[in-house]
């Protein structure tokens, strides 16, 4: 294609969005008219679903449930009365809550004014909370924000140790749309230990998010925590950074949840919209179909230039990953559905992995983030006529022109500037997107039956590392691990049973290893 034919591309394909001033370029992902027209009958279907969806559907039919996210920032397509009241109150109670913890109204038991918060959750619960804390943040907030999203104890450790001066001020979020994730209840365990070491008493700094009626909840009442905040049945995880799971911390930032909540509205708007063209949610979903063929043949590298959103392909990496990445469709098929993403910021990533992007495997399209407004104010200049701003533009776009030479298509996302506006914008912007491409490939994006495997594999390991510290307390001498895994009953999970001494070993937790590391088999394992 000739220079001049570029330019009419990218004029054909080019979306603007009016009021968020948002721009989005599929110029350079290489379809063809016949793909657009092979793929309308499914975006027909692509777009009733969500009208479906969106008007109270059972859209999520294996869980049962509603998808509401959409609700959140437009609480007058709920479809009940009762819905729309309760979503409104909430936003209303956020922000007073927020305006009484600002104001110390709302104070520690032993301090006039809380400082810090510390949000302890993880998945859905964490990625939108820190995505939006990094993007926008003041410099200065009214409360530092920290996270706990992990069960490792030494990252506890960390974070407890940084914060231990100003414990008696922080807040501490438990956030748990279940309430019984064992990473976040294991988090919120040891802080609750750390505050009772220090003589403070948990619950008069604590705040439950969480499902109605769930152990967390329950747990928060009973306790007389500081607050509880609703996450409701029909707002999944990864979409729930418009509910209370995000605008709680959010509005404790100083983050202006209302612009948050516009933003994503405004897009909800134009992604409504059944004409293609003028959809970029589906433009979207278009280019990631033709990247990998239906079937996610290619990943989705997120590069936007710029530090705030640094957090933005994490954030994405759940919503696409968690959504999309399914064994069935939903007739039953088996299809291995799925689209990888991965992503960090340019230009950094230019001395990283763009090497491999230019000139490796070409199995991915990436897609630019660009943000019109350089900095606040103006900016020095660092060489005659030439500021840092334009070395970071000219590295997109040269980086842009340079993988489009090598037959690497790309997306190009133009917003104008990080704010809570267009954040959210953006957020709403994939989250259609992804529904979009869910309903092209058949598949249900609002359930994750993949993620239980594991965490019941998980339960299993514990079990079993109980039955082996038990068995070891009471044989008179050292066993082998093969007598071991015969008299936990598991007599074929030899290396399980190695792995469980070892990590209790390594911990001090009561079991020794004596003998040769490397040939396992023969070591001796006794109680300590
Ligand atoms: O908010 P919860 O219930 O603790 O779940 C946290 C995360 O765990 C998952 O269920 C996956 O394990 C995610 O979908 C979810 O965002």
């Amino acid at each position: 294609m000739d220079a001049a034919a570029h330019w009419q591309r990218y004029q054909d394909w080019l979306y603007y969005h009016e009021g968020l001033e948002l721009y989005l370029d599929i110029s350079r992902m290489g379809f063809d008219d016949a793909f657009v027209s092979q793929m309308q009958p499914k975006f027909e279907k692509a777009f009733a679903d969500m009208e479906a969806l969106e008007n109270g559907a059972i859209a999520n039919p294996d869980e049962n449930r509603m998808v509401g996210h959409y609700w959140l920032r437009n609480p007058e397509i709920a479809p009940r009365d009762e819905l729309k009241q309760e979503i409104l109150e909430n936003i209303e109670r956020i922000e007073n809550f927020a305006r009484k913890i600002h104001g110390g109204e709302i104070h520690p038991p032993k301090a006039s004014k809380f400082t810090d918060v510390l949000s302890i959750g993880i998945g859905g619960s964490a990625l939108g909370p820190q995505f939006v804390s990094e993007a926008l943040s003041p410099d200065f907030p009214p409360m530092n924000l920290h996270f706990i999203d992990n069960t490792d104890p030494a990252g506890i450790d960390s974070l407890l140790a940084r914060i231990r001066d100003r414990l008696s001020t922080t807040l501490v979020l438990v956030i748990s749309k279940s309430g019984g994730t064992p990473d976040t209840r294991n988090g919120a365990i040891e802080v609750q230990k750390a505050f009772e070491a220090n003589g403070l008493d948990f619950s008069g700094h604590a705040v439950a998010i969480t499902g109605h009626e769930s152990a967390l909840e329950k747990q928060a009442l009973s306790e007389g925590w500081v607050a509880t905040f609703p996450m409701h049945d029909w707002v999944g995880g990864r979409t729930s950074e418009m509910s209370a799971v995000g605008l709680v911390p959010a509005a404790l930032q100083g983050i202006d949840i209302r612009a948050l909540l516009a933003g994503a509205k405004a897009m909800d708007e134009a992604t409504r919209r059944w004409e293609l063209k003028e959809n970029p949610a589906a433009l979207l979903a278009l280019s990631w179909y033709y990247a990998g063929n239906g079937r996610g043949e290619k990943d989705m590298v997120i590069l936007p230039y710029k530090d705030s959103l640094l957090l933005f392909s994490r954030y994405l990496q759940q919503l696409v990953m968690e959504s999309l990445g399914k064994e069935k469709d939903l007739d039953g098929n088996t299809v291995y559905q799925g689209i990888a993403v991965y992503g960090n910021k340019g230009s950094t990533d230019q001395h990283a992995y763009v090497q491999q992007l230019r000139e490796g495997v070409p199995n991915f399209f990436a897609t630019f983030i660009e943000v019109l407004e350089e900095r606040r104010g103006t900016s020095p200049e660092v060489e005659p006529g030439v500021t840092t701003g334009d070395y970071l533009f000219g590295f997109l776009y040269g980086t842009r022109e340079a993988l489009y030479e090598n037959q690497r298509d790309s997306i190009t996302v133009t917003v104008p500037q990080v704010d809570a506006r267009t954040v959210g914008a953006l957020i709403a912007l994939y989250d259609r997107a992804v529904g979009f491409y869910a309903s092209l490939v058949n598949i249900n994006a609002y359930h994750q039956p993949g993620v239980e495997a594991g965490k019941k594999a998980a339960a299993q390991v514990l079990q079993l590392q109980k039955q082996v510290v038990e068995i070891l307390q009471k044989s008179a001498q050292p066993l082998s691990l093969e007598e071991l895994a015969v008299r936990a009953g598991v007599g074929d999970r030899v290396e399980m049973i190695y792995k469980i001494v070892r990590h209790l070993d390594a911990n001090g937790r009561g079991v020794k290893i004596e003998g040769n590391p490397r040939t396992p088999s023969s070591l001796h394992i006794s109680a300590r």
